[in-house]
């Protein structure tokens, strides 16, 4: 069973905090992204592209399933919240979930220039996704730390101290 799973908006620092995590426990870093790709063996982009945002969504169910079962700290996707299956199974799941929240302002500001998320093109459309997922990412939060203005090394020794305090 994975040890604490990450959640939050694309740019959030799921990935960046999942690794630093991993690091400190020396435990495995699952990334339910790079799963994807590594299975796929094709790019997000080229996923999105080719086969269509509906058959990403269900490999990434299909592998969230498999990678809950497996122990580590876990960084989803940032859409992995959107779908009421993948919801139900984090909730099954006994391993906290950690809301990395940051305002639409500072995801924007760390995303600029990078181009290999899909769903960040037009700022009215990732303003709407942002708003729409909102309500997802507080209901299926254990704890919800902020981001913004922190430093990945702060946000995970926040995360660490949560982590020691519900164990002891
Ligand atoms: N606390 C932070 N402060 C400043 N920059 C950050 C912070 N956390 C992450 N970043 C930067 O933001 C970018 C995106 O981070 P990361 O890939 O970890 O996000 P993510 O939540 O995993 O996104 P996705 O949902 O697309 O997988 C990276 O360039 C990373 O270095
Ligand atoms: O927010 C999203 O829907 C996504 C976030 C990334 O983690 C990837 O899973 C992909 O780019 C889609
Ligand atoms: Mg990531």
């Amino acid at each position: 069973m994975v040890e604490a799973i990450l959640t939050g908006f694309m740019g959030s620092g799921k990935t960046t905090i999942g690794k630093l995590l991993a690091r400190t426990a020396h435990c495995t870093h699952l990334d339910l992204d790079d799963l994807i790709v590594k299975y796929a063996k094709k790019t997000i982009n080229q996923l999105f592209a080719e086969q269509g945002e509906k058959y990403f969504r269900d490999l990434e169910t299909e592998l969230l399933v498999k990678v809950l079962e497996q122990p580590g700290i876990l960084s989803t996707g940032g859409g992995t919240i959107g779908s009421v299956q993948n919801r139900q199974l984090l909730e099954k799941n006994t391993a906290p979930v950690i809301y990395l929240k940051t305002s639409l302002d500072s995801v924007i500001c760390r995303l600029h220039g990078d181009n290999t998320r899909p769903l960040f093109q037009s700022y009215a459309a990732f303003f709407t996704l942002y708003q729409r997922r909102m309500y997802a990412y507080e209901q299926s939060a254990d704890f919800t730390i902020i981001t913004d203005n922190k430093s990945p090394a702060r946000i995970a020794e926040e995360i660490q101290s949560l982590l020691t305090f519900e164990h002891a």
